[in-house]
């Protein structure tokens, strides 16, 4: 047999980013671009979109990325200042439970992700079929949080010693130190015991903890997920 097997898992997050894309993307719309690498498929198809239907939408960024995903496909750029109240966001997730809680920030983005998020009248997530759970820990073990750097000792103390597991500050690949945050932030991820329900009342918990800026839990905020499954087809769960 010749040619490469096609990965099942970017085949799904593509599947699941078009299909967000081209039920939720309107001529006219003020559109949030979220972050990660399901959402370059998104950009994609919205690309695509934007030639053939000559669509006029207005992006806005939830990172850096995102920000040179808009600028690189010319895109129309604007901003939160401009535009505060956006129709949509669109973006991915590192897991999803079944009432639509999620853990955002696998790639370090969640505060400026959540800020687009609440300023859109729907966040619509999408992700492959690995993001899909009942419960918040079945596939992915850690909450991202974003701190004001000399803040990291006494933050992770803080959360463990309320709820155990255990702190790590993310550190740099390619660079010497930790992960500084498109905001100048240091991350920590906490690595959660298990047996956690109550995400509204364990976010509010670490939010409120000097030096914490924004947690990568996300409840009572997306509205719909799209997940792309391995067989190609696309499940739709809405809140
Ligand atoms: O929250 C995020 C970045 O802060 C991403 O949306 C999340 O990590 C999912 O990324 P990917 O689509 O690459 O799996």
């Amino acid at each position: 047999m010749t040619g490469t097997v096609p990965d099942l898992k970017e085949q799904a997050k593509k599947k699941a980013a078009v299909a967000a894309v081209d039920e939720h993307v309107k001529d006219g719309m003020i559109l949030g671009v979220g972050s990660g690498s399901t959402i370059v498929y998104a950009v994609e198809r919205l690309v695509e979109r934007v030639e053939q239907e000559k669509l006029k939408v207005v992006c806005i960024p939830t990172s850096f990325q995102a920000h040179q995903l808009i600028v690189q496909n010319k895109l129309l750029l604007g901003s939160l200042d401009t535009t505060p109240i956006l129709d949509c966001a669109i973006d991915g997730a590192d897991e999803v439970d079944s009432d639509l809680t999620l853990i955002k920030g696998g790639g370090g983005c969640q505060t400026q992700e959540k800020i687009v998020a609440s300023c859109a009248r729907k966040l619509v997530i999408v992700a492959d079929y690995t993001k899909d759970s009942k419960t918040l820990g079945e596939q992915y073990k850690k909450i991202p949080i974003e701190i004001i750097p000399l803040s990291h000792v006494p933050v992770s103390l803080k959360i463990s010693d309320r709820f155990g597991g255990k702190t790590q500050l993310r550190m740099g690949k390619m660079k010497a130190g930790p992960v500084v945050s498109d905001n100048g932030n240091f991350i920590i991820d906490w690595f959660f015991p298990e047996g956690i329900t109550d995400w509204k009342s364990v976010h509010e918990y670490i939010k409120l903890i000097p030096g914490v800026v924004e947690t990568g839990l996300f409840v009572n905020m997306a509205e719909m997920a799209y997940f792309g499954l391995s067989d190609g087809s696309v499940k739709t769960v809405t809140k």
